[in-house]
């Protein structure tokens, strides 16, 4: 006998796959209702508002399965669940047309003022002049994010013969031609639209996007909506451009802090609220509940699941054999999805040496994930690496090499964009570490760890002089330095870690010096 806890309001309707199994408990009630026996759970099942710490995850001695019946686990500690065992899934797709439809609601409520009239009208006023609106028909519509919502948002824009502008620097220009979108620049986004709507995950990258410097690049009179995660547009610059008056008005159904409480944003006349309603509809509740009930079931039963967003459980025997070059991978996937700033068709993966006769499947799933991870919104690891990878149009394949070049183990990594190749090895050296042995077409040595910063440059004397001058100005220090070259005076390359993260301004001055052609900052 299972016992699952149900914790959030879920669709009882979807649940149906595990209120009729028979060798199965389940009890809907709130985590504080339960405190005595939380130790008697298998399975745990919530949505956005039971917080999965791990103070509960340490108290559910018993839990093996946590499933979040909606997309975002920002509320569950993915990696303390990892680390006591609890495999976490979600439903991916479950609420994708009502989100995109929620956002297509505030659109157009946004541009007619239809809660300001709404609330008038109640209060028994008749100010039509009060209330004109613009027509969508012809406007220019901004989409920041394309994936799945942000795909549905455009197919409803089209619809309503809107001009739709898209931008999102890993779409592939396969799957754009296939739902007939021509990305843009983010500059061009910004420039030509009069309303922009935000539909990617909540990253380093994408936390306050739209913050003071891009909300200047705006069309006055723009219209700005977020149904994605509170945060993407930096809420102060929003509040300070609505009071200036260049942003005509906006649309949030997410905030930085939910509930909002007395958010100085609630004051403006020209913003209209929701809460978190997105996902908010008998449909979408009903898949979302389905997907994660059926996965919990199969889960229990001991067959596999395909929609876990962490580690599987690996034998123990087979984790240590591969746990280093599974840790390298990861870091090479990471290293190249930063230095790919652009859409990818392939990734092909080259084991050499004694790694090549290990089980390469997981190692090439954390290289996976490692060069996913920071540009989707789901939680992505070595389970469902493979499949967002497909899902995006992204090919993959292994080969194994006999050469391994004089290294007792090396991966080699290609990645193939639209507009370049970039390649990087890696080797791992028993009680030494992770070591990145060629970089871009260069010959070098650098550990993947921490704050680094590439500079490629003509071969010249004073360049290191010059770079060293820009950091010491800015206090920034320089851990390691490692230099490479192809030819003397000709191209040149330099790696450095540093003592902190580098701002963008800094990596701006470094662009500008004479000779040097390329400046990356790259964050393992
Ligand atoms: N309001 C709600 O109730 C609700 C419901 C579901 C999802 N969401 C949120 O909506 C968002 C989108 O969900 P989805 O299912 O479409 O996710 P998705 O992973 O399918 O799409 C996200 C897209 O953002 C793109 N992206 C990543 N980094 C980017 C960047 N720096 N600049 C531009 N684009 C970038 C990715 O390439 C991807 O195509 C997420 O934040 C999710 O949490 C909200
Ligand atoms: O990430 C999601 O699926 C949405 O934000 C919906 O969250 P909810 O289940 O709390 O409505």
């Amino acid at each position: 006998m299972f016992r699952i806890l149900v914790s959030d309001s879920i669709s009882e309707e979807g649940l149906a796959p595990l209120l009729n199994a028979e060798h199965i408990e389940v009890v809907q009630k709130k985590v504080a209702e339960v405190e005595e026996s939380l130790d008697q759970f298998d399975a745990l099942l919530v949505r956005s508002a039971t917080k999965v710490t791990e103070e509960l995850l340490a108290k559910m001695k018993n839990l093996k399965i946590v499933g979040r019946a909606g997309v975002g686990v920002d509320n569950i500690d993915v990696d303390a669940a990892t680390k006591y065992g609890v495999v976490v899934i979600n439903a991916p797709n479950g609420n994708t047309i009502s989100t995109a439809e929620h956002t297509f609601a505030m659109i157009a409520a946004l541009v007619r003022h239809i809660p300001q009239a709404h609330v008038s009208v109640k209060s028994r006023e008749w100010n039509r002049s009060a209330f004109v609106g613009s027509e969508l028909y012809g406007k220019h519509l901004g989409i920041i994010g394309f994936g799945r919502i942000g795909s549905e948002v455009a197919k409803r824009a089209r619809a309503f013969g809107m001009k739709v502008h898209v931008y999102d620097p890993f779409l592939t220009k396969a799957r754009a031609e296939k739902i007939g979108v021509e990305p843009c620049t983010l500059d061009e986004l910004l420039s030509v639209s009069d309303i922009i709507t935000v539909h990617t995950p909540l990253t380093k990258e994408t936390k306050g996007l739209l913050g003071p410097k891009n909300l200047a690049k705006t069309k006055k009179g723009v219209y700005l909506v977020n149904c994605a995660r509170g945060g993407i547009i930096d809420e102060q610059a929003l509040a300070e451009f609505l009071k200036s008056g260049h942003v005509a008005g906006a649309a949030l159904d997410v905030f930085e802090q939910e509930p909002p409480g007395d958010h100085p944003l609630l004051a403006f006349d020209n913003v209209i609220v929701t809460p978190h309603l997105g996902a908010s509809t008998i449909e979408a509740q009903l898949n979302v509940a389905t997907q994660v009930a059926e996965e919990v079931l199969k889960f229990l039963e001991g067959k596999p699941v395909t929609s876990s967003i962490n580690l599987p459980t690996l034998s123990k025997e087979v984790y240590e054999k591969i746990q280093s070059f599974y840790n390298l991978a990861k870091k090479m996937g990471t290293v190249a999805s930063q230095y790919m700033v652009e859409p990818v068709q392939e990734i092909a993966i080259t084991y050499s040496g004694t790694v090549a006769d290990l089980e390469t499947t997981f190692i090439t799933r954390s290289l996976l994930a490692g060069f996913l991870k920071p540009r989707v919104a789901s939680t992505v690891n070595e389970v469902n690496a493979a499949m967002i990878a497909k899902e995006r149009g992204i090919i993959f394949g292994e080969k194994f090499s006999t050469n391994s070049e004089g290294y007792a183990n090396s991966i080699s990594l290609t990645v193939y964009g639209e507009k370049q190749t970039f390649t990087i090895k890696g080797t791992h050296i028993p009680n030494y570490g992770d070591r990145i042995v060629h970089f871009n077409g260069f010959a070098i040595d650098f550990a993947p760890e921490g704050h680094l910063l590439y500079i490629q440059h003509q071969d010249k004397p004073g360049m290191i002089g010059q770079v060293g001058k820009i950091l010491g100005d800015h206090q920034v220090n320089i851990a390691t330095m490692q230099v490479g070259r192809q030819a003397a005076g000709g191209k040149a390359i330099m790696m450095l870690s540093l003592d902190k993260p580098l701002d963008d301004s800094i990596v701006e001055k470094l662009s500008e010096v004479a000779d040097i052609e390329v400046v990356k900052k790259i964050e393992v």
